[in-house]
């Protein structure tokens, strides 16, 4: 018994040692002129415990328990800096050399793709140049995505993903005409075949590798492992359904090069392709990151749609709103004769510009569920805003999540889905003063912070869901003109019905790399034609979209 207790007591002991070492430390390597350090309960380990128990929840309890502009959380041989002041964000993003993404996503892209030593090699030397080179100089990933710039490459790109839309909800149209027709099916399932469809058709041209249900399978075997493969630990044995359709989508790419595929393509797929063989990359690691390309056109755009249909289908009065203000810009030409019935022209355009209660809707879905976080490693020590110290090596966090869900940025009703939401709000230019860091608000409740719906002034910098600064998403303009498109055209012809009712589903399945995280469980839903499409026929046009749509903070500043 006596040494039971004694053996006790030297643990406890040890443990208050270990724990004492670790604060000494921390304190130590902490420098004053640093963000807080908060979470050290146990210090280096509080962190990791509340990251693997709440995920992206953690940093709003912080924000709430702390209410700092920006702090430090410590982890074992790694800091974090986390910001919750818009202000920061913004000064952040203009630091584009200092604080870089291009490091982390080279190493994240070399995980996921497994490419060759010697397109390693390519790639480590492609960013150490940009590194190395004057301010203003574009990234690699830059240039890899210009072929997105609005203007005619795009404009071509769009075409095709509206065709395919259009041919899918045609297809759907003409299987329920006739009165009492219906078809039950998986919303989600559904939506992420229509939307990788369309994406994909636009991307890659007539020769679209995923065409094949089998390369689309593959491809979301691949996607569902990506946490698994950026662990980098043993992949063949941990991830290894995402290694077999990594490789299974990349054979097809080589097919789909080989067969110069490319010729047919956006400008988007070319340009890539461009510049990987300019650069003497090898074929199989084209395709290798083509597969990875796939991440970026599609796992978000899939969920984002689907969050969009599901809040305006469940909620009868945003639906009708929406419906009526896109039915304003419907051109209707009676036939007589024969082909009897009526054409409706719809430009798209008009859903571009001219809708703003959609606009809303759709940035409204993406505020509720776009928790990425975006991200930077400090590259040189530097100060942010003249106050705060980042120091090398660490790495800089601004979770959307954290600004998304502050009921002191959009009000008591943060967690409701409110289709008017950015119809009614007024934003401040991004840099604005007004929410510095020394007067950043989470402190105050929200009930007093909140003004009316008329009065509310938003910094743009706090609506994440399409990132910010140089990482600010290229894709963002064709992922919204799809998904404004998918969402108008089944909204005018269709009534989709919850089979058990319209339950949100939870998504605490998703990783934590997850931009906009996908539902945990689908549910099945009735479709039937809207008794006023019957005999319709519908064009759909795109005129003039040279112009972008103003979705996040850079676009309202013309930048
Ligand atoms: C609704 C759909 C989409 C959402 C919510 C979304 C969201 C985002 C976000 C939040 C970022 C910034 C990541 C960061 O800063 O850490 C990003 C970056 C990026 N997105 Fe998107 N995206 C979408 C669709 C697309 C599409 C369709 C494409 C391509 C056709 C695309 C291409 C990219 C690329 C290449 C980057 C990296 C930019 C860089 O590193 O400089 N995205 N996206």
């Amino acid at each position: 018994m006596h040494s039971i207790i004694s053996g006790v007591a030297a643990v406890l002991a040890g443990l208050l040692g270990l724990y004492f070492v670790l604060r000494q430390l921390l304190l130590l390597t902490q420098d004053a002129r640093e963000p807080p350090a908060i979470a050290t309960t146990i210090p280096f380990i509080t962190p990791i415990i509340g990251m693997a128990r709440f995920k992206s929840k953690y940093t709003v309890q912080l924000r709430d328990k702390h209410h700092l502009p920006i702090y430090t959380l410590r982890y074992p041989f790694q800091r974090m800096y986390i910001i919750n002041s818009p202000t920061l964000i913004s000064a952040v993003q203009r630091q584009t050399k200092a604080l870089t993404f291009q490091a982390i996503e080279d190493k994240f892209s070399i995980l996921i793709t497994d490419p060759s030593q010697h397109a390693k090699a390519i790639f480590l030397k492609e960013t150490e140049q940009w590194a190395n080179s004057a301010p203003g100089h574009q990234s690699p990933s830059h240039i890899l995505y210009k072929g997105l710039t609005p203007g005619p490459g795009m404009d071509s790109m769009n075409r095709a993903m509206v065709n395919r839309l259009e041919t899918a909800v045609e297809g759907l149209a003409s299987a329920l005409s006739g009165s009492g027709a219906k078809k039950t099916m998986k919303l989600f399932a559904w939506v992420k075949h229509e939307i990788t469809m369309a994406t994909t058709e636009g991307v890659y041209g007539p020769q679209n590798p995923y065409r094949d249900p089998e390369i689309q399978d593959a491809f979301w075997a691949y996607e569902a492992g990506l946490g698994k493969l950026s662990l980098g630990v043993v992949p063949s044995l941990l991830a290894r359904e995402a290694v077999r359709g990594r490789e299974k989508v990349a054979s097809a790419f080589e097919e789909y090069f080989a067969a110069e595929g490319t010729s047919s393509s956006s400008s988007l797929t070319k340009g890539r392709h461009e510049y990987y063989a300019a650069r003497g990359y090898l074929p199989r690691d084209i395709s290798k990151f083509e597969c990875g390309n796939g991440i970026a056109i599609l796992s978000n755009t899939v969920p984002t749609a689907y969050w969009m249909l599901f809040h305006l289908f469940s909620n009868p009065s945003a639906l009708e709103a929406c419906r009526a203000e896109i039915q304003a810009h419907i051109t209707t030409t009676a036939h007589s004769g024969n082909g009897a019935g009526v054409t409706k022209a719809l430009d798209i355009s008009a859903l571009k510009t001219r809708c703003p209660l959609l606009l809303s809707a759709f940035k409204e879905a993406m505020r509720l569920h776009a928790i990425g976080v975006g991200l930077r490693m400090v590259m040189t020590d530097t100060m942010l805003s003249n106050r705060y110290l980042l120091r090398k090596g660490a790495l800089v966090v601004m979770p959307a999540i954290v600004q998304h869900h502050d009921a002191n940025i959009w009000g008591p009703d943060v967690s409701s889905y409110d289709v008017a939401r950015f119809t009614t709000t007024t934003t401040t230019s991004s840099s604005a003063s007004s929410s510095s860091s020394s007067s950043f608000s989470s402190s105050s409740p929200p009930a007093a912070a909140a003004t009316s719906q008329q009065q509310r002034k938003i910094n743009p910098v706090s609506f994440r869901g399409f990132g910010g600064g140089a990482t600010l998403c290229p894709g963002r303009h064709f992922a919204t003109t799809e998904v404004l498109v998918f969402v108008s055209m089944l909204m005018l012809r269709f009534t989709v019905e919850a089979v058990g009712g319209w339950e949100r589903p939870s998504t605490e399945k998703a990783p934590m790399s997850a931009v906009v995280p996908g539902p945990d469980s689908d549910f099945e839903v009735v479709i039937k034609r809207r008794a006023d499409d019957e005999g319709v026929q519908w064009v759909w046009s795109l005129s003039g979209s040279d112009e972008g749509i103003r979705v996040t903070a850079e676009d309202m500043e013309g930048k």
